[in-house]
């Protein structure tokens, strides 16, 4: 007996320790269900520690990686991650618009935890233009929603700010993630489509096994998604199993470890969904 599955495909780097980039989009999409594919735009030669090499993938690699997905899987959602370079963000804005998938989430990494730069900066101004008015979501974190939007955030009124105007520049939906400040709490701000908006606000967890926060909620949210829920479901959802990730740490390597995707997501990993703070 076989069973509808959905499929998923992540267009992103690759972390040879594991914890980020394609490895953690592949651990969520797995605990949540779904199938997951990758396209890889790049290896990197990484650990806790931070960035030791980048080594990008041809575009003529990355163009067959892409049409033997399309050949063959039925992709209903997609999502990317790092992406490195102009000609790279270009490659995948053309693979969107020729395929009609429905969903896209824009996960703009810019910055590794350990300072490394994952997108230089003639790519941003290519992630602003042809990326971003393609994306349902976008899932920024402060430093990368400041760059976006040019506001500098200091407050959830910065944030606010800072999410308006990336809607405005073209994503349909905008998670603008917290967790980049030093409070108790940590505070998502989301910004739907149709204007209604809403915080998320869980404790933070004191820890530097933080490694790939990012890529693993904006995968647990593709994967919801692709699973048929409506988007303030999916964030909230994807929300609870990053910080039972977060929450449940593994020790693995001597800097920013990476999350425990076996953890099980219980009550306390429930965010509190507030409409202002
Ligand atoms: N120490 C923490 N405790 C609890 N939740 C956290 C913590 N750090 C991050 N989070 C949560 O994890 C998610 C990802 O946030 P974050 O701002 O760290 O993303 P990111 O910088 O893109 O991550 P990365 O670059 O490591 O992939 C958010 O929902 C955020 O609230
Ligand atoms: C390959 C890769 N993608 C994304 C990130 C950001 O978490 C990283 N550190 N490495």
């Amino acid at each position: 007996m076989t069973n509808e599955t959905p499929q998923v495909l992540t267009i992103a780097g690759i972390d040879s320790s594991g914890g980020a980039g394609i490895s953690a989009d592949l651990k969520s999409f797995a605990a949540q269900h779904v199938y997951g594919a990758n396209v890889v735009v790049a290896l990197t030669a990484q650990n806790t520690l931070g960035v030791q090499e980048v080594l990008m993938i041809s575009p003529e690699m990355i163009h067959a990686q892409l049409q033997s997905i399309v050949d063959d899987l039925r992709i209903s959602a997609v999502k990317s991650g790092m992406l490195g370079d102009v000609v790279t963000v270009e490659k995948v804005a053309d693979f969107l618009k020729m395929n009609e998938f429905g969903t896209y989430i824009l996960d703009p990494v810019m910055v590794a935890k350990g300072g490394a730069h994952l997108l230089n900066d003639k790519a941003i101004v290519a992630v602003k233009s042809v990326l971003l008015p393609l994306a349902t979501l976008i899932t920024p974190n402060i430093p990368e929603a400041e760059v976006l939007s040019g506001v500098t955030i200091n407050d959830h009124q910065d944030m606010m700010k800072a999410a308006l105007k990336i809607q405005k520049l073209g994503a349909k939906n905008v998670l603008l993630k917290g967790g980049h400040t030093s409070a108790k709490h940590v505070y998502d701000y989301i910004l739907l489509a149709d204007g209604h908006h809403f915080w998320m606000k869980s404790t933070r967890v004191d820890t530097k096994r933080t490694h790939g926060t990012g890529d693993t909620i904006s995968a647990a949210i593709t994967a919801q998604l692709a699973l048929g829920k409506d988007m303030k479901t999916a964030i909230i959802s994807a929300k609870a199993y990053v910080d039972a990730t977060i929450r449940n740490g593994i020790q693995v390597g001597h800097g920013h470890g990476p999350l425990n995707h076996q953890a099980k997501v219980t009550e306390v990993n429930n965010p509190e969904v507030l409409a202002n703070v």
